[in-house]
C-alpha cells in the first residue's frame, strides 16, 4: 500500500525547521572582503567622530570674541599667524586680534572657536585678513563627536555589510571584522534523466536545471555552494551520495526524488540513515512534497524536483535557515500587501506561491503572475522576483485583489510571516 502523506500547513512546517537548533560560526575577514557579509560583533565607535575640532570650510579661524565689533562701517583687521591645511595643526598660537588661515578638515586651533569663510574675507595687504561682520562662538566648526560619540554601537551584530557600513569599518580602523562564515551548501541533483549542460538533447532526457539555479539561490541568500553532482536514480548510489555528503557540508539539498514514484528513492534515503523526517507533505503549491530530513544537527533539504517546485521550497524552508546560520535574527522573506495584477483564477485547497513580478505603479505595489504556471514551469522564473501567495480555498483571484507578496530580491529580511 501507498504511504498516505499529510500535508501539514505551511507556518507549521517553517517552525518545524526553524525550532531546530542552528548555529552560526565566525571568522574574521579583510576589510575589502567584506561587502556583503553579515557582521558577527556590534561595530562600536572606537573614537569621536570627528576625533577633534575641525574646519568645514576653507577660511580663517579666528577668536570670537576679537570680532564683536567688526560691521560693514567698522571692518576688522586679523594679523594671519599661519596655513593649516588639512593633516597639520597650528604651529603657533593664535593671539588676540590674530587669525590662522585654515583649510577643509583641518584641525582648529586651541585658541579659536569660529571659522570665517573664504569668500567672506579679503586681504586689505599681504598676512592680513579682513573681516565686516561679527562671529559667534561656535560658528563654523566640525565639533569633536558630532557625527558619533565614542562608544556608541553604529551597527549591530547581525547586519549585512554594505558601503556605509565598510566606511564606519575604515573609519574605526577594523582592518578585519569578524563575521558569519557563510554556510556551505550541498547540491545534489538526483534523476536518470538529466544531462550536463554542455550535452545535447536525447529522447526522455532534460538538462540538469535545478542544481544551478539552487546554486544561486544558494548564492543569493548568502551562503557558499558545493556542486555534488547529478545522480542516476539508484537507490544505493543516492544513499551512498547523500551519506557521503553530510562530511562535506554544513546543509544539504538534494533536488528530485522525493515523491512517491518507483524511482523516488529520497524517502528510502531518510529512513536508512536514519534521519528524523519533519515532514514530507507541505499544503502548499507548488512544492507540495518538499521534504525535510534532520540528522546529527544537519538538514537535509529534499527539494522537489518540479523546477518551480524546487524554487519555492528552497525560498520558503532553506533561506531562513542560511539566514539564521549568518546570525540573522530576522531570517524570512519579508511579506507586503500588494494589489493583484492579473486574474489568477484557478482555486486550489492548499496555498499557492504563484511566481510573480512586482512593481510599484502608481505608488503601490503591484503584482503578476510571471508566467506559465505548473508546478514544472522554468520560464516563468526568470521574472519572478516575488510570490504571491494565494490562500488555499475555493474561489481563484480578479485582477485588483488585495494579495500578500514575499519579496525575494531585497536586503530586507522578516520575522515569521506565515
Ligand atoms: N502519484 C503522485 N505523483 C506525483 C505526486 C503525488 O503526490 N502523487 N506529486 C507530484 C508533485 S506535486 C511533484 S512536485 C512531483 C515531485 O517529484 P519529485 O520531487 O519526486 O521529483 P522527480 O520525480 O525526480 O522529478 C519531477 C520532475 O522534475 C524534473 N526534474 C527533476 N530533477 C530536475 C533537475 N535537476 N532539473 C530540471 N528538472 C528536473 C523531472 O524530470 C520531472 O519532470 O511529483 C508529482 N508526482
Ligand atoms: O510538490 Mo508539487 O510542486 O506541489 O506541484
Ligand atoms: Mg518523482
Amino acid at each position: 500500500m501507498l504511504e498516505q502523506r499529510k500535508p501539514i500547513p505551511v507556518a507549521e512546517a517553517v517552525q518545524r525547521v526553524m525550532s531546530k537548533e542552528i548555529t552560526s560560526k565566525t571568522e574574521h575577514i579583510h576589510i575589502e572582503d567584506a561587502l556583503g557579509r553579515t557582521l558577527a560583533e556590534d561595530l562600536t565607535a572606537t573614537h569621536p567622530v570627528p576625533p577633534f575640532d575641525r574646519s568645514p570650510y576653507d577660511g580663517f579661524a579666528v577668536r570670537s570674541a576679537d570680532t564683536v565689533h567688526a560691521s560693514r562701517e567698522n571692518p576688522l583687521d586679523l594679523r594671519v599667524t599661519e596655513t593649516i591645511g588639512a593633516g597639520a595643526v597650528q604651529s603657533v598660537p593664535v593671539l588676540e586680534n590674530e587669525a590662522a588661515r585654515i583649510m577643509t578638515g583641518a584641525m582648529m586651533p586651541a585658541e579659536c572657536d569660529a571659522v570665517v569663510m573664504l569668500e567672506l574675507t579679503s586681504e586689505p595687504e599681504p598676512g592680513v585678513m579682513r573681516i565686516k561682520r561679527s562671529f559667534n562662538k561656535g560658528d563654523n566648526i566640525s565639533f569633536k563627536g558630532e557625527d558619533a560619540q565614542e562608544g556608541t554601537v553604529l551597527v549591530e551584530k547581525g547586519s549585512v555589510i554594505n558601503p556605509g557600513t565598510v566606511a564606519l569599518l575604515a573609519t574605526f580602523g577594523y582592518e578585519t571584522v569578524r563575521v558569519a562564515s557563510k554556510p556551505v551548501v550541498g547540491v545534489l541533483a538526483t534523476g536518470s534523466e538529466l544531462l550536463e549542460v554542455n550535452e545535447p538533447l536525447e529522447p526522455g532526457k532534460i538538462r540538469n536545471s535545478n542544481a544551478l539555479m539552487a546554486a544561486a539561490q544558494i548564492k543569493r541568500a548568502g551562503a557558499e555552494v558545493k556542486m555534488l553532482g547529478k545522480l542516476t536514480d539508484d537507490l544505493e548510489a543516492c544513499y551512498q551520495s547523500v551519506k557521503e555528503a553530510l562530511n562535506e557540508v554544513d546543509i544539504l539539498i538534494t533536488t528530485g526524488g522525493v515523491s512517491v514514484g518507483d524511482f523516488d528513492f529520497l524517502p528510502e534515503v531518510y529512513s536508512r540513515l536514519g534521519a528524523e523526517v519533519l515532514f514530507n507533505k507541505v499544503a502548499m503549491r507548488p512544492g507540495s512534497v518538499t521534504t525535510v530530513a534532520h540528522l546529527n544537527g544537519q538538514f537535509l533539504f529534499g527539494l522537489s524536483g518540479n523546477p518551480s517546485a524546487c524554487y519555492v521550497g528552497f525560498e520558503l524552508f532553506t533561506r531562513p535557515v542560511i539566514q539564521r546560520m549568518l546570525g540573522n535574527e530576522k531570517p524570512h522573506l519579508p511579506v507586503e500587501d500588494a494589489v493583484l495584477g492579473a486574474d489568477f483564477t484557478k482555486p486550489n485547497p492548499f496555498t499557492r506561491f504563484v511566481r510573480g513580478t512586482a512593481s510599484i505603479k502608481h505608488g503601490r505595489l503591484e503584482a503578476s503572475p510571471s508566467g506559465f504556471n505548473k508546478s514544472s514551469a522554468v520560464s516563468s522564473l526568470a521574472a519572478t522576483n516575488c510570490l504571491i501567495i494565494l490562500p488555499g480555498g475555493t474561489r481563484g483571484f480578479t485582477a485588483g485583489d488585495q494579495v500578500k507578496v514575499a519579496l525575494l530580491e531585497t536586503a530586507e529580511s522578516s520575522g515569521m510571516p506565515w
